[in-house]
């Protein structure tokens, strides 16, 4: 009888204890949510903070972000869960970014949380680095991509790209095709000429005219897929996976051996070979220049490296292979759905051409790049189509001591500030009422001329001392397979597929975009 009395107490005192701390969550959800409604930001739960509501609204995350820095005048607060410390503020204010990126730059670095996660795949390349050596690197590739010789050769091989592999493929398609997975082949074929003077053959169609599977290609894929799962999921579920070498883990690392031994073995070639052919060097490529830059001036001591040559690649390749492919997808999207701007570009490509003494066929055409330099038009409809759908589309920086922002947000040393570079380009405050719609004319003044905007309002290739050194190189790439596909074809995606991006922190589209070339002349 007493045991059953002393039983009786303790399930009451348990049930007590249970009750207290539901009524405790429960208030404390009702504060939150009334916090929430109160500054228009995100619901921040007990605990877990904002992963439940980042849970909830994961499907359509990058305007479910929009809609709330729309509601609370451009930047919220989070945390993240108790137990992992992550804490910061999200903003689309260009107040805000222009404060982060150019005018307290040194307080903003990239920093721990990224450089943790990208380490073991980029090692210290210029994307993956702060302070003295990010300085050194961004000196070395703004010196050597704007070098005349390395754009005279980046315009070669580019055209050679384009007009020897990519559109001799998009004769052969038989029905349709994946359109980003073909952009995807050929920016990575062209960005592995421009970094290492290698053909990765992404782009070559093998005897049964399939397009082939190319390892150097995959493993730098699934190196890249699998250090961003790192990004997604609570740090203690990858460091542990990468203690005990087990699942995604594993396989990183394998993917990682894969590309560091590919590159390993083309750095040391290059040596070799330029060693060999000492003044008579006809490889203008990232890689050639900076062996050969060491060779003018080490006398033995070497000024880069063998590690710097291989990171500073590596960052490269990642950098400039997915950015413009994916820009390129969706502009052939938006276009479907604009025909009066398909119009006005095909127009203007006409226009171009009529001004040539001699007249050829259009299938025969090669713009050169004083040809592309005149398209206005299409770099206007290039520019709309990354402000609505921007390459890269949240980004963020570390703080390392406390600060207040320009629109007077508290951030703390440790915390992050992420930037929406999607919402940002879907803003009423900065792109007037017609925000959400896709209008070219925007972007032109003075009689059509092109005129850029403000980069921390279109943050698109990032801004300050870090904007995005391969601008001008995906500029030209982007006018030049869009001129000479426009000038051909009209693409058509395939009805009833679902377009949507996926959630990563490049803006791919989720299931790719199944489409029909329609010959311009049939
Ligand atoms: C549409 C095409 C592209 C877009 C939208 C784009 C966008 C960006 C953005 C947003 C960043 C800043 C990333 C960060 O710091 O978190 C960046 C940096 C960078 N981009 Fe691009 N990019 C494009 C194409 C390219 C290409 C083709 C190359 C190379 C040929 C390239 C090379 C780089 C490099 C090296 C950096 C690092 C700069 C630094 O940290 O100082 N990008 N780009």
């Amino acid at each position: 009888m007493k045991m059953k009395l002393y039983s009786m107490v303790s399930e009451l005192k348990a049930m007590d204890v249970v009750m207290a701390v539901v009524a405790i969550l429960i208030m404390s959800v009702i504060k939150q949510r009334k916090l929430a409604a109160r500054n228009r930001g995100a619901m921040l739960w007990p605990v877990l903070g904002i992963l439940p509501t980042l849970y909830i609204n994961l499907d359509h995350i990058y305007d479910w972000v929009t809609e709330v820095l729309r509601r609370c005048g451009g930047t919220f607060p989070y945390h993240g869960a108790s137990f992992c410390g992550a804490h910061g503020v999200v903003t689309s204010d260009p107040a805000n970014v222009e404060y982060m990126l150019k005018t307290n730059f040194a307080n903003f670095p990239k920093g721990r949380y990224f450089r943790e996660r990208f380490i073991d795949f980029l090692g210290d390349g210029i994307f993956n680095a702060d302070d003295e050596s990010w300085k050194e690197q961004r000196k070395t590739a703004s010196f050597e991509m704007h070098s005349s010789r390395f754009v005279a050769f980046s315009a070669r091989t580019m055209t050679e790209l384009v007009h020897g592999k990519l559109l001799k493929l998009l004769k052969m398609v038989p029905d349709s095709i994946d359109l980003q997975d073909v952009f995807l082949r050929f920016t990575f074929d062209n960005i592995s000429a421009a970094a290492f003077g290698v053909d990765t053959g992404c782009l070559t169609v093998n005897q049964n005219e399939v397009l082939p599977v190319v390892p150097f290609a995959k493993a730098f894929e699934d190196a890249t897929e699998l250090t961003l799962f790192r990004f997604i999921v609570p740090p203690f579920v990858w460091r542990i996976l990468k203690a005990l070498n087990v699942g995604t883990e594993k396989k990183l690392r394998s993917a990682i051996e894969q590309v560091h031994e590919f590159v390993d073995k083309t750095v040391s070639d290059r040596r070799t070979e330029l060693n060999e052919s000492r003044g008579s060097n006809e490889k203008f490529d990232l890689l050639s220049r900076l062996v050969e830059e060491e060779q003018r001036t080490s006398a033995g001591n070497l000024r880069f490296s063998e590690k710097f040559i291989k990171d500073f690649c590596i960052s490269f390749i990642l950098a400039g292979r997915d950015t413009s492919s994916v820009a390129l997808t969706w502009f052939f999207w938006l276009l479907e759905q604009n025909p009066r701007v398909e119009s006005n570009i095909l127009e203007e490509l006409h226009d171009i051409i009529n001004l040539r003494d001699i007249q050829i066929p259009d299938d025969e055409v090669v713009f050169s790049i004083e040809e592309l330099k005149k398209m206005n038009y299409l770099q206007a409809a290039l520019s709309e189509g990354l402000r609505l759908y921007p390459s890269v589309p949240i980004d963020f920086k570390e703080v390392l001591a406390d600060d207040v922002l320009p629109d007077g947000s508290p951030v703390r040393k440790g915390g992050r500030v992420m930037y929406s570079i999607y919402s940002m380009g879907r803003m009423e405050e900065i792109w007037g009422k017609d925000c959400t719609e896709f209008v070219p004319e925007r972007w032109l003044k003075n009689g059509g001329k092109f005129s850029g905007e403000s980069h921390f309002k279109y943050t698109v290739f990032n801004a300050g001392p870090r904007l995005c050194v391969g601008k001008n190189f995906a500029y030209l790439q982007m006018k030049m397979v869009a001129s000479a596909i426009i000038l051909r074809y009209s693409v058509r995606p395939v009805d009833g597929q679902e377009i949507c991006p996926k959630l990563t922190t490049t803006l791919y589209m989720k299931h790719g975009m199944q489409v029909r070339f329609v010959p311009r002349n049939e």
